[in-house]
């Protein structure tokens, strides 16, 4: 049902499930005697967070940030608050932002300048996708699973009017649905 709605599939279930083991092998390999405090972005990460912990063979913690751009929720006014706070401390910690995408770079520009005042060990971030052609503010991601052409993206954790979210795979809404943002 949800599918009928979609124009084109860019990423299958299967596609998806590669790159979380590909993304989960390199943390696993790269966090070898840590214990990282993986931080996901709500709401668009929460599917591909839930999906990318079971592919690292550490231990990990989790905690959830929520932010938000100021505005009428469509044409984003540029900038952004927190909605909810972590409830861990992150000092001394070795963190990792996990995002569902990286579009104009703000949210994540925001992030990393919050984040980077409260003592961390270290601070990575791992993205499900990204979207450069889209680029305003420039942020570095440590593990990026695939880069998407400049089309707005929908399923898997990412939205439209909050739609979508549960869909298994990603893709392209059909132009009828999709009236712009
Ligand atoms: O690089 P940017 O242009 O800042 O865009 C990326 C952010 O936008 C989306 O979140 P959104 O604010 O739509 O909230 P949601 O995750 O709750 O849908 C996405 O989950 C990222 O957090
Ligand atoms: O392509 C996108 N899809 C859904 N939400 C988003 N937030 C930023 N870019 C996107």
């Amino acid at each position: 049902m949800l599918e009928q709605d979609i124009e084109r599939i860019l990423y299958t279930r299967e596609d998806i499930q590669r790159v979380n083991e590909k993304l989960g092998k390199q943390i696993t390999a790269d966090y070898q005697g840590k214990n990282p405090l993986m931080i996901g972005i709500l709401k668009g990460a929460i599917v591909f967070m839930t999906d990318l912990i079971r592919e690292i063979d550490l231990h990990v913690e989790i905690d959830f940030m929520d932010v938000s751009s100021y505005g009428d929720g469509t044409i984003s006014s540029g900038e952004v608050k927190i909605i909810k706070d972590l409830d861990t401390s992150v000092q001394g910690r070795d963190i990792i932002i996990v995002e569902d995408i990286v579009d104009t770079g703000r949210t994540l520009n925001y992030l990393m300048a919050i984040l980077k005042t409260r003592q961390a060990n270290s601070i990575k971030v791992c993205t499900l996708m990204d979207k450069p052609s889209r680029r305003v503010v420039p942020v570095h991601s440590d593990y990026v699973g695939m880069e998407v052409p400049n089309e707005f993206v929908v399923g898997y954790g990412l939205d439209y009017a909050e739609r979508y979210r549960n869909m298994g795979t990603i893709g392209v809404l059909k132009p009828e649905i999709y009236s712009g943002k």
